[in-house]
């Protein structure tokens, strides 16, 4: 069956996009990959389905898949892209949208310089909550990995993140470290892992290694996650620009009993059409 889709990224977070409200999609983990894969498909880091609302006071429900085909809960790049295409496709007149997650209800927010806005909602920081195996909540944790030592914030955006200082990103073990912390024992859903280099109190470097899909060119849930993590160590300031390999997010944290306000972009890249 030939449905329609949007090529889009979120500073080079990249989406494949379908309207699941005015077309009837199916996708199962094996499509997926193929899907994702840029030889047999059309390639994206996560695939997106927007559809029908589940949540009450929500105008959509957003479904969210990863490259190897696993849904997951959240996406902050994601959410900004689903905000523009819900726009360009006519789905909505409205610049504020209620949307409905597998994590809960985010509220997107079309700004008027072109940016959107995201309420990504409280950050969970009870063990359990990320899920990651510990005996309390702490701002740090300390984990064994391959038989070295580390230290790791942990946070869940409503997807789960681990959060590592480093000197600098350049020359951070994203690939050898990253796989090993996504899949280490102690997170049981796996994980996202962000490595992080303070340049001051308002700003920080960052890259990450995504659970199912590799290290990517952006993470919001994972800007979102760094910045949280870095305010409970002391690090970082309310306000923070985090500068990802494919660009810069704003992050706003007040306090823990505050939501996490994400800003950033989001384009269309092409539109077409796939034998699913
Ligand atoms: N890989 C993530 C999902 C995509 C998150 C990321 N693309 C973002 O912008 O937040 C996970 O497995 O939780």
């Amino acid at each position: 069956m030939k449905v329609r889709f949007t090529k889009m990224h979120g500073l080079g977070n990249d989406f494949v996009v379908f309207d699941a409200v005015r077309q009837r999609i199916t996708l199962d983990p094996e499509r997926l990959r193929r899907l994702a894969d840029r030889r047999f498909g059309v390639g994206c880091d996560q695939i997106l389905l927007v559809e029908p609302p589940r949540l009450p006071g929500t105008e959509f429900h957003y479904r969210i898949f990863n490259a190897d085909g696993s849904e997951v809960e959240q996406c902050g790049n994601g959410a900004r892209c689903f905000a523009r295409f819900v726009r360009e496709q006519g789905l909505t007149e409205h610049d504020e949208i209620p949307v409905g997650t597998a994590a809960g209800a985010i509220r997107l927010h079309l700004e008027a310089d072109g940016l959107v806005r995201v309420n990504m909602g409280r950050p969970r920081l009870a063990p359990v909550e990320i899920p990651f195996q510990a005996e309390h909540e702490a701002p740090l944790y300390d984990l064994e990995v391959a038989g070295e030592h580390h230290q790791i914030g942990a946070v869940s955006m409503g997807n789960p993140h681990a959060v590592l200082l480093v000197e600098d990103v350049e020359t951070a073990p994203v690939a050898s470290l990253g796989p090993a912390i996504e899949h280490h024992p102690r997170f049981p859903q796996r994980v996202n892992v962000g490595f992080m280099q303070r340049l001051a109190g308002d700003a920080i470097r960052l890259r990450v290694h995504e659970r199912g899909a590799g290290e990517t060119l952006a993470c919001g849930t994972g800007a979102c996650a760094a910045v949280v993590s870095g305010r409970l160590r002391g690090l970082l300031d309310e306000r923070v620009r985090v500068d990802l390999p494919g660009g810069g997010l704003i992050i706003d944290w007040r306090s823990p009993d505050d939501v996490v306000w994400m800003t950033g972009p989001a384009e269309s890249v092409f539109h077409g059409e796939i034998v699913l």
